[in-house]
């Protein structure tokens, strides 16, 4: 029997790092990775390719497009993808390629770990054995992370420990399967998103590559001088306010923000409080901002993913109609469709 075909794209993080006398940085190549884990070659054929060896601190959304392309490049080569990549921007790079390659048929699984490859006690071999394992079964599709024994959609991950290896949550929504040793048990055996599990492989995807990197999250705390937005006009196109609470937006910064819709610019409304979601029309200090054509609402999405879909849906269309129609469509179970 032919064993699945899996590209491994080797990006950087931790998994990577050794200590070079002045911090963690990565040194290790894909090639090196993937020999400390040989049980991960008797799932699969391995073939790898190393677009960047960075922190994932230093990823840029140029960085994403690199992934997304290194992966399309050879799409029809391979059953599924791992990249490797740190932990602390990997939900921003999942939620990107999630916008990037829609609706794929062939599983992109991003993982990492809390302890390089090299060090006694490490989470990386297990974590790249999982992903392999999930990458390469034939149920699995869409964008993913795989981490800790879970695996979570590409536009609901958050890193919510710095130590941990459980580092990872699912935001508002479920997780899709939990992994045990070498078990995949799938928690949506019906499927998620746009593709039934066991959907036809040979589907394409629908693939972009525009992004407009001009966007900014901007957190509310009890004393935000209106002025920000003013700042905010010569470098940013789309901000993405994190309000408090369900939606509460204080009175000083109306003006301010209507200016900023008013003059053509994008503002997607989320809250900071971490689970549970927004909903504008519950209190008068939201409601102002309910109705209005020029504001988009961040409902249940967490605001890595707000951020990579307000920039691939910029880069897509200016216009306001459009751009509409590009935020609310749910992709890859980022947000519930509208009731
Ligand atoms: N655990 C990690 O991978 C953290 C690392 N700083 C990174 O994101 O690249």
């Amino acid at each position: 029997m032919t064993k699945p075909r899996i590209l491994l794209v080797a990006t950087g993080g931790t998994i990577a790092s050794a200590e070079d006398g002045n911090g963690l940085t990565p040194q290790l190549t894909g090639e090196q990775l993937a020999g400390y884990v040989p049980q991960a070659a008797e799932l699969a054929d391995i073939d790898i390719v190393q677009p960047m060896n960075i922190d994932s601190t230093n990823m840029r959304p140029a960085d994403w497009q690199a992934i997304g392309d290194a992966i399309l490049a050879r799409y029809e080569d391979y059953d599924g993808f791992v990249v490797l990549h740190g932990t602390d921007t990997m939900a921003y790079t999942a939620a990107a390629l999630s916008y990037l390659i829609q609706d794929s048929p062939r599983p992109i699984v991003l993982t990492g770990s809390q302890q390089p490859m090299g060090s006694p006690f490490t989470d990386a071999r297990i974590n790249l054995y999982q992903s392999v394992l999930y990458a390469a079964d034939p149920a699995s599709h869409d964008v993913a992370v795989v981490f800790g024994g879970k695996v979570v959609a590409g536009t609901r991950a958050r890193k919510q420990r710095t130590m941990s290896f459980n580092a990872f949550t699912s935001v508002n929504y479920p997780e899709l399967a939990l992994i045990r040793n070498d078990r995949i048990i799938r928690t949506a055996p019906a499927g998620t998103g746009a593709i039934p599990n066991g959907a036809r492989k040979d589907l394409e995807p629908r693939v972009y590559h525009d992004l407009d990197e001009r966007v900014f999250v901007l957190k509310l705390t009890p004393e935000v001088n209106p002025s920000v937005f003013e700042l905010l006009r010569r470098d940013y196109e789309a901000i993405i306010l994190e309000t408090f609470g369900i939606g509460g937006i204080p009175d000083t910064l109306h003006d301010a923000i209507f200016g900023w819709v008013d003059s053509g610019r994008t503002l997607v409304v989320t809250t900071q409080v971490p689970e549970e979601g927004l909903d504008l029309g519950v209190y008068e200090v939201g409601r102002a901002y309910a109705e209005h054509p020029g504001i988009l609402k961040g409902a249940d999405m967490t605001c890595e993913a707000l951020v990579a879909k307000t920039m691939w849906a910029l880069g897509q269309t200016r216009d306001p109609k459009r751009l509409r129609e590009l935020f609310y469509e749910p992709i890859n179970c980022d947000r519930l469709p509208e009731a």
